[in-house]
């Protein structure tokens, strides 16, 4: 069995024991009392320009543990504060060390579109989504049948979030694109052998049409590399191990736009 295939069993077995604590019926009860809309993330990145999301990331089964102090808030402020267009914030708690309530916090203390980075398997995956305050959920076309990704997307979109489906190779971009994807994110790293190359994204980048927001992920360390991203029609970049790791985040971005704030679009 695959590293994804085990976090999805592992997944659908933690959503029973919170659907015993919680009904899905009671969830849509709660969410219908939620008064905030969240922003979009599709309108933060699809600007023109590159969009730079960032992710909060306490650890990885690839790279171990990331950042053993995991001040969330004040990282997800230091990366709005930076020109961030959105954050991805980890919620998986076994293998990821994440947590509900980051998100929640982080939602409460940053203007900028969030997505609950978890591994959705199950509608009530979204409205636990909805209810945390997130702009967007990942679906991801190597754990779910083309069927799942379009209801889950549907059920985002009729909530009011955006649905991010990820994929990493020709057949799993097809899927995303029949299943009615608005936002595309291509990995470069292979997640059955943890291996990363910065080509899979540019080389399935025509694939999707221009009003798809197209989105390069993982393994994303320099400027070169998001030149060489943005020169082909890249929209935006999901970063996380280089700013986990760095000890400015703002710098960090700085140098990753090419030591400029203004060039590629990143935000003051
Ligand atoms: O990175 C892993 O170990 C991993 C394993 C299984 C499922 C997902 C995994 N990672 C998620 C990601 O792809 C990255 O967190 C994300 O794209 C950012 O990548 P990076 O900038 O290289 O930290």
């Amino acid at each position: 069995m695959n590293i994804l295939d085990e976090i999805a069993g592992r997944t659908r077995e933690r959503i029973q024991e919170e659907k015993r604590k919680q009904s899905l019926l009671d969830l849509k009860y709660r969410i219908r009392e939620q008064e905030r809309q969240a922003p979009s993330f599709y309108g933060a990145l699809a600007a023109p320009g590159m969009s730079y999301i960032c992710e909060l990331k306490k650890a990885s089964p690839s790279k171990g543990l990331i950042a053993p102090d995991y001040p969330y808030v004040e990282l997800a402020r230091e990366y709005e504060a930076a020109g961030a267009s959105a954050i991805f914030c980890l919620t998986e708690p076994y293998y990821f060390q994440g947590a509900d309530r980051y998100l929640q916090e982080v939602v409460q203390n940053v203007s900028i579109p969030i997505l609950r980075k978890d591994f959705t398997v199950d509608e009530y995956m979204i409205y636990q989504a909805k209810e945390l305050g997130a702009s967007a959920v990942l679906l991801i076309c190597a754990i779910l049948e083309e069927a799942q990704v379009r209801e889950y997307r549907q059920i985002a979109e009729e909530l009011g979030l955006d649905a991010l489906v990820e994929a990493h190779d020709e057949r799993e971009v097809e899927m995303a694109l029949n299943a009615g994807a608005r936002i595309v994110g291509v990995n470069n790293r292979d997640l059955r052998t943890f291996e990363v190359n910065m080509q899979n994204s540019i080389r399935l980048r025509n694939m999707a049409p221009r009003d798809v927001v197209f989105i390069s992920e993982s393994g994303i360390k320099g400027f070169e590399d998001i030149r060489v991203l943005y020169e082909n029609d890249v929209d935006a970049v999901l970063i996380g191990e280089t700013l986990m790791r760095s000890h400015d985040k703002g710098e960090a971005l700085r140098q990753l736009n090419g030591g400029t704030l203004e060039q590629l679009r990143l935000a003051v």
